[in-house]
């Protein structure tokens, strides 16, 4: 039998304190950069771990338990924003995103447990790539076969969240569950695309709205048949879906800057902070 990890939260010593043999070896140069990784990594581990006692505090002023989700979109873009602009040097910025959102995943999760449901589509793999890549491995995947059925997951749930793959052909107005008191969208991904990112499909993710968590730089509008079938639109206005019978649209998920309405009937059904770049 394979022998148990067992974690023991007790502070312990620096490895790295002056009576270490390592310092003693210090004298060729490859010794000498090793001793410098370690001492990084070390500091590194002990940030996050000082990270982890912070967002203990942070879980008392949020009262996350009594909404249910620790979800904070906005907060997030401005934090990967302020990332991708103080980055430079040879880790690629990819890396340093997955880093980054791995651990606000997991804080996000340790504050309140939830499950990620992701749409397989058509490209499960992209879709379950893209999934990790923006939350690790702490969030429990649950795969749906169509967008619908992840609104429904989402809106069944307290604190769950949703991955929609932003397809410019929809087979249903899967966007129809969304408003209102249910679920929204609540994010674009990917957030930093560069060309080579490695988890490159463009999708949208959808949560029940908590505590301020919303950013409407641009907002998410259903435009369906009271505008008329290809109503026209703002030229701000981008179609991110829709759905097209004998050439017409006649339900169109549709993103445009602000909270103006881009047509006299479209409903509002989410917003999220504009992807970098
Ligand atoms: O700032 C918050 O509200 C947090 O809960 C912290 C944190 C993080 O780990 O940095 C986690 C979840 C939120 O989505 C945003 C940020």
């Amino acid at each position: 039998m394979a022998p148990r990890l067992v974690y023991d939260s007790a502070p312990k010593p620096s490895i790295l304190a002056k009576t270490s043999p390592m310092n003693d070896a210090a004298t060729d140069p490859l010794t000498e950069i090793r001793h410098e990784i370690d001492r990084i990594d070390e500091a590194m581990h002990r940030l996050l771990m000082e990270r982890g006692a912070v967002i203990d505090r942070l879980v008392a002023i949020k009262r996350t338990s009594e909404t249910g989700s620790a979800f904070r979109p906005a907060r997030e873009a401005d934090m990967m924003r302020r990332l991708a602009a103080r980055h430079e040097g040879r880790l690629p910025l990819a890396t340093a995103e997955h880093l980054w959102r791995t651990i606000i995943a997991t804080f996000t999760h340790v504050q309140a447990p939830f499950a990620l449901h992701v749409e397989q589509g058509s490209d499960a793999l992209a879709m379950h790539d893209l999934a990790r890549f923006h939350v690790g491995f702490d969030v429990p995947l649950v795969g749906h076969t169509t967008p619908a059925r992840v609104v429904e997951a989402v809106a069944r749930s307290s604190g769950d969240l949703g991955l929609a793959r932003i397809d410019a052909d929809a087979a249903s107005a899967w966007w129809d569950g969304l408003g209102a008191d249910g679920p929204r969208i609540m994010a674009r991904l990917p957030f930093l695309p560069a060309e080579g990112h490695p988890a490159p499909t463009p999708a949208l993710v959808i949560a029940r709205p908590a505590g301020g968590a919303a950013s409407c730089e641009a907002t998410v509008w259903a435009i369906g048949d009271e505008d008329g079938p290809d109503a026209a639109l703002p030229a701000e206005a981008e179609t991110l879906s829709a759905v097209r019978r004998g050439g017409k649209a006649v339900a169109r998920l549709v993103a445009a800057p602000g909270v103006e309405p881009p047509t006299p009937y479209a409903r509002p059904v989410g917003g999220y902070a504009c992807p970098a770049g």
